[in-house]
């Protein structure tokens, strides 16, 4: 279940709202600039299976926000707990950071936390299977897999390096709740 947890930034302890519905949680989003939704897949992905298998599950919605938005690089990236640079990996994307591109995920198996800081607000989102979010480039963030890392996400850039981060150099997100697995 995708969960929004929404804080005042400088009240980690206690969230003004947590939302469980999906329509809820993208409006929430929606007023931020932050776009919310759910894909099913075209075909059954096996375990096991190629990037090109999964992008090919997704390729109608791929092309669509490609068209849409004018992604050009599409990459899948998976992650499991028996990863040897997992701590490492965990703590580069547990530093508040900000990307010049949007940054969007879709998650076709597993789950992440992303934690977004809007002015004076922090939005926890729980992603999960069939979540694709986006976020608007700029947008100071960070990210959690957990000490258990499990997820398999497509990723789709404008920028045909990949991923590029500007840290912020805030110690904000050492603060506010983690994954937990
Ligand atoms: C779920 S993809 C890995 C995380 C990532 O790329 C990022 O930029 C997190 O903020
Ligand atoms: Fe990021
Ligand atoms: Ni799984």
């Amino acid at each position: 279940m995708s969960i929004l947890s929404v804080y005042q930034d400088s009240a980690p302890e206690q969230p003004l709202k947590v939302l469980t519905h999906l329509e809820d949680i993208a409006a929430t989003l929606a007023e931020v600039g932050v776009h919310l939704e759910r894909w099913e897949a075209s075909a059954p992905i096996g375990a096991g299976a190629s990037q090109e298998e999964v992008i090919d599950a997704y390729r109608p919605q791929i092309e669509r926000l490609k068209r849409e938005r004018g992604y050009v690089t599409v990459d899948v990236i998976s992650l499991t707990s028996d990863h040897p640079q997992k701590a490492e990996l965990r703590a580069k994307f547990l530093e508040e950071h900000r990307h010049a591109e949007d940054e969007v995920r879709f998650f076709v198996a597993g789950r992440g936390l992303f934690t977004l800081h809007i002015e004076d607000k922090v939005y926890a989102v729980l992603c999960e299977k069939n979540d694709l979010i986006s976020v608007p480039a700029g947008t100071r963030h960070w990210f959690d897999m957990g000490e258990h890392p499990h997820f398999v996400a497509i990723r789709l850039f404008n920028n045909p390096e990949g991923w590029v981060a500007q840290f912020t150099g805030e110690d904000i997100a050492g603060r506010f709740p983690r994954l937990e697995d």
